[in-house]
């Protein structure tokens, strides 16, 4: 295979993980899988970011807890890491501008690199190639791209009204991409053919089909607990020995947040943020 047509991939999920479970881990193998066999792509790195505890989602647990479940469910693994940046931000930070700190990161890593002007001189006009032209992006020719990797359940909140913004929507699927996984219930062919905007921005988006009908949700998992039921081989041991040690998900803690907008939803209602 001609290795100088390959482009590296960096995958970011971005989502609750209130607790991280085997799912949310599988995401990233079944991308992989699938970007590789199209001969296209070669995933060098997967990006786990819990969202902050301003998302103010129900039942959403300290932003510290779910951060040391997703790294301790990531512990053997070589490619894939937890990155706390976005869950120690004090308000809510848009998925959006979430993609965005790490492709700088990336780009500034990428920069540290190099060492001789002439190159660094050629890496920035390349990345000035990374531009919206008014009506779709242009895709720098080199360097890793990074991918928004989701459930389908979040592709079809895009159609939720109010919860993204369009022209968001528009920058993650036209400039970054993005990998959706199939999900019981969801029909993400049939919903990027309902929209004009993710119609537009198709060849951007991966639909990857798991084909093991696979159910397991975070909430399954609160819910469980909550009936004091077994978790375990829903999530790593590691993760449901700490669950137990720290007693995490209680009634009480799903009721945390019940009466609050979430905070997406707050930029339309004008109440506050903080
Ligand atoms: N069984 C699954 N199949 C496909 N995608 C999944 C599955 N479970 C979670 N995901 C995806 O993982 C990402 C993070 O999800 P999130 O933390 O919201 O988990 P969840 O199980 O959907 O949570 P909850 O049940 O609390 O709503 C999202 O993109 C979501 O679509
Ligand atoms: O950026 C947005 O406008 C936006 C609107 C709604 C949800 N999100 C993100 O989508 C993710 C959804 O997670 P969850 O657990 O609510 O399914 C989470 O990371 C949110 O920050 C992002």
């Amino acid at each position: 295979m001609d290795g100088q047509n390959i482009t590296k991939v960096v995958l970011l999920a971005c989502g609750s993980f209130n607790p991280i479970t085997n799912m949310h881990l599988r995401m990233f193998e079944l991308a992989r899988d699938y970007l590789e066999d199209t001969g296209q792509y070669r995933v060098v790195k997967g990006i786990i970011s819990p969202v902050g505890d301003a998302y103010k989602k129900k039942g959403l647990i300290e932003a510290c807890h779910r951060l040391e479940m997703a790294r301790l469910s990531t512990e053997n693994s070589d490619w894939i890491t937890v990155d706390s940046w976005e869950s120690l931000q004090p308000e809510w930070v848009e998925t959006c501008k979430v993609i965005r700190h790490h492709y700088d990161e990336m780009l500034a890593a990428e920069q540290n690199n190099d060492d001789v002007d002439t190159v660094k001189y050629a890496k920035k006009r390349r990345i000035e190639e990374n531009y919206f032209d008014g009506s779709s992006y242009h895709k720098r020719r080199d360097g890793p791209q990074l991918m928004l990797l989701c459930g389908a359940d979040v592709l079809e909140s895009f159609g939720v009204p109010k919860l993204w913004k369009q022209e968001d929507i528009a920058e993650i699927v036209g400039r970054y991409g993005l990998v959706c996984i199939s999900r019981s219930g969801n029909d993400p062919h049939k919903f990027i053919h309902q929209s004009d905007m993710l119609w537009k921005y198709r060849k951007s988006i991966h639909v990857v089909q798991e084909w093991v009908t696979n159910e397991i949700s975070a909430t399954h998992v609160r819910r469980s607990l909550r009936r004091g039921r077994s978790i375990r081989y829903l999530l790593p041991d590691n993760v449901v020995d700490y669950i137990r040690e720290h007693g995490l998900y209680s009634d009480e803690s799903e009721r945390k947040n019940a009466d609050v907008v979430l905070a997406p939803l707050e930029r339309y209602t004008g109440a506050s943020s903080s």
